[in-house]
């Protein structure tokens, strides 16, 4: 079973390009298990790249991962992983309920016939109260908020019982109470002993999220503490700002 085991995320000097575009330029990053770890940059910069990679979605061109001290689409196919998409990579319109969205984290379970068993629909229950969705769980997933939309892949990724979990940017376009909620429920997971990697732009949430920071411009440029990453010199690297003004040359 996996979730006795320690799952841990490991990348060595990883390049990818998309022909001339190079997105990933030698990332080499250690994520560790019962932490929050937060992937800030810039758009553009390779973040779902780096999270596709981690997957094992996109093969590098260079360099390896290694998830659970595996292969990672080895690793995603046993369940080991969850993740949370940008919004836009989601058909919001297809005829799906939040309950079978859920439920989708427990395929893995089921085999071909993919039934569904009382323990699968007890881990479902449990995951939508966790998320607050109890009430939303009949609704085609179209129809939820941006914030209830991202509670509901978090909701998957704990049916799943997935012990790494990859959120990408899941505070854009979400309200207040469905940060609060996501944030609180990441913190708890990881105080399980998961491996949990978010990416974010929202900058200010990130103490109260994260209890380590990487910062990636197409290779990480900083990995530690969070304080340390938000340091003024820090972000004008990974952002090519100067954050008292203007660019910096
Ligand atoms: N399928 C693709 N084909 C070609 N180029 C791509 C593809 N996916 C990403 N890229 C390019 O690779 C680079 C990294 O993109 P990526 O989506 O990983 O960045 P990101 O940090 O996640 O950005 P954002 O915050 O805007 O989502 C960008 O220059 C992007 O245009």
């Amino acid at each position: 079973m996996t979730a006795t085991t320690t799952a841990t995320i490991q990348v060595d000097d990883v390049v990818v390009r998309y022909g001339e575009v190079l997105a990933l330029d030698g990332v080499t990053l250690r994520v560790r298990p019962g932490l929050v770890t937060g992937l800030i940059g810039m758009n553009g910069s390779g973040k779902s790249t780096l999270f596709k990679t981690i997957m094992g979605m996109v093969r590098p061109d260079q360099g390896s991962v290694l998830l659970d001290g595996g292969d990672p689409a080895a690793a995603r196919k046993r369940g080991l992983v969850g993740y949370v998409p940008q919004s836009e990579d989601v058909d919001w319109a297809f005829p799906v309920s939040v309950r079978d969205v859920v439920m989708m984290g427990r395929y893995g379970r089921q085999g071909p016939t993919r039934r569904a068993r009382p323990a699968d629909h007890a881990a479902v229950a449990e995951a939508l109260e966790r998320v607050e969705l109890t009430g939303y769980a009949d609704r085609q997933i179209g129809q939820l908020s941006g914030g209830q939309r991202k509670r509901a892949f978090v909701a998957r990724g704990i049916a799943q019982d997935a012990r790494v979990l990859l959120l990408d940017e899941p505070f854009a376009g979400v309200d207040k109470r469905s940060e609060a909620t996501i944030v609180r429920l990441l913190r708890e997971l990881a105080g399980d002993g998961r491996t949990v990697l978010v990416s974010t732009h929202d900058l200010h949430a990130l103490p109260r999220l994260a209890d380590e920071a990487a910062l990636l411009l197409h290779r990480v440029l900083f990995h530690g503490e969070v304080s340390e990453a938000l340091r003024p010199e820090n972000l004008a690297r990974a952002f090519g700002l100067d954050v008292l003004g203007g660019e910096t040359a």
